[in-house]
């Protein structure tokens, strides 16, 4: 349960890395500033990306002795996959930016580490080759198209490479404003392309009449009329679990629920409604409101195997890592994601045997004293 025990990516920096800091900062060091402000930003003045690490580091941990730790094992289930720890990789955009492995690399790296991948929409990769690469290892984030005929053509192409899940983004009717995009005019370098979301040549076209701004783009693309009672629609057209990303209060916890839905508590990584709650200090309300109806998930700020721990506590079924796949990615490709992952796996299993935990089954609220 050391860092010396993972297996080597054969990538002597990345072999260096001892934890998800020493990743990050080896991701940075490898990215433009196009690419790199993309990653990094929060919206506005970047109160809730803080608060999403400040709320973990917030909480501590009451741990238990005297317990046979010889033999921790931290797997768990989603949706009935099997997961090697909770932990999965949460949608994000442009993986091409990062390593030109992509989201190929992303996948298989999840894929191998017993994780999964939720693919975005706006990724640079068709979905199907992605789907190869992650072993049905994969869930589709999508964002709904003002086009539903569009959007009902995408789903149909997600269930049919193997999704295992429909993860709809709900926080983002409009991008928040990343202000340093915004000033330095964030773009796509040609070579990329946004195959589930038009054709390289439509993104152009779109990004032309935009006045070449990306954020204009996503603005016409996607519905903002979409409310609950359309739910039904998108129950309509896939047998996939409906998942809504982006639920910060009891309040559409439970709306959620009731139309069958399982919940992603997310901030969006603070890239949306800058102030608004860190999303571990909303997952007590959230888990209480759905009282084991349906499941919980979390994503924003997790960068340790302690906050891990903190999340399945308070009633997470599994988080998901936003920033520090892309961080990994971008440090070493496929090696660099697989490396984000072990060591995470690591950290998990030596806090559980620190907290005098056997399982992921024994973890619960008396963990944690907020
Ligand atoms: C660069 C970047 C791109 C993102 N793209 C998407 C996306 O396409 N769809 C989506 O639902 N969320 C997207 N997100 C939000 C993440 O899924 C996730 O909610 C967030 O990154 C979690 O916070 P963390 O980065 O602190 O782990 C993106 C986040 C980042 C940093
Ligand atoms: C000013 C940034 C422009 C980015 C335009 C495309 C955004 C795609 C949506 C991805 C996403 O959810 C994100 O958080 O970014």
């Amino acid at each position: 349960m050391t860092t010396t025990d993972l297996p080597e990516a054969n990538i002597p920096e990345l072999d260096g890395t001892v934890n998800l800091a020493d990743i990050e900062a080896l991701g940075r060091s490898r990215l433009g500033r196009n690419a790199l402000e993309y990653y990094a930003s929060g919206a506005n003045d970047e109160v809730t990306l803080a608060a999403n690490r400040a709320g973990f580091r917030a909480i501590r941990l009451r741990p238990r002795v005297l317990v046979d730790v010889s033999d921790v094992d931290a797997r768990t289930e989603v949706l009935g996959l099997p997961l090697s720890f909770p932990v999965g990789v949460a949608p994000s955009a442009f993986h091409g930016l990062a390593h030109a492995d992509a989201e190929l690399g992303t996948a298989r790296a999840a894929a191998s580490a017993g994780s999964v991948m939720t693919l975005s929409t706006f990724s640079n990769t068709p979905i199907e080759e992605v789907a190869q690469a992650a072993a049905g290892r994969f869930w589709f984030q999508l964002y709904l198209y003002t086009d539903r005929e569009v959007s009902a053509e995408v789903v149909r192409r997600a269930e049919a490479a193997g999704a295992r899940a429909l993860v709809l983004t709900v926080d983002a009717p409009f991008l928040g404003r990343r202000e340093p995009n915004e000033r330095h005019r964030f773009a796509l370098p040609p070579h990329l392309g946004v195959p589930n979301a038009g054709s390289r040549e439509q993104l152009r076209a779109m990004e032309s009449e935009a006045g070449s701004q990306l954020v204009n783009y996503f603005q016409g693309l996607v519905d903002k009329t979409f409310t609950w009672a359309d739910l039904a629609w998108l129950r309509s057209i896939t047998a996939l679990p409906i998942v809504l990303k982006g639920i910060l209060t009891a309040e559409d916890a439970l709306l959620a629920a009731h139309h069958g839905a399982h919940v992603w508590v997310s901030n969006h990584g603070g890239r949306q409604l800058d102030t608004a709650v860190g999303s571990i200090e909303a997952l007590p309300e959230v888990v209480d409101a759905v009282q084991g109806q349906v499941e919980v998930y979390l994503d924003g700020g997790i960068t340790r195997g302690t906050d891990v721990l903190k999340a399945v506590a308070l009633g997470a079924r599994c988080v998901f890592l936003g920033r520090a796949a892309l961080w990994g990615l971008a440090a070493g490709g496929e090696a660099g994601v697989r490396r984000t992952l072990d060591l995470l796996h690591d950290e998990v299993r030596l806090a559980l045997a620190l907290c005098g935990k056997q399982n992921i089954g024994q973890v619960g609220r008396d963990l944690v004293r907020l």
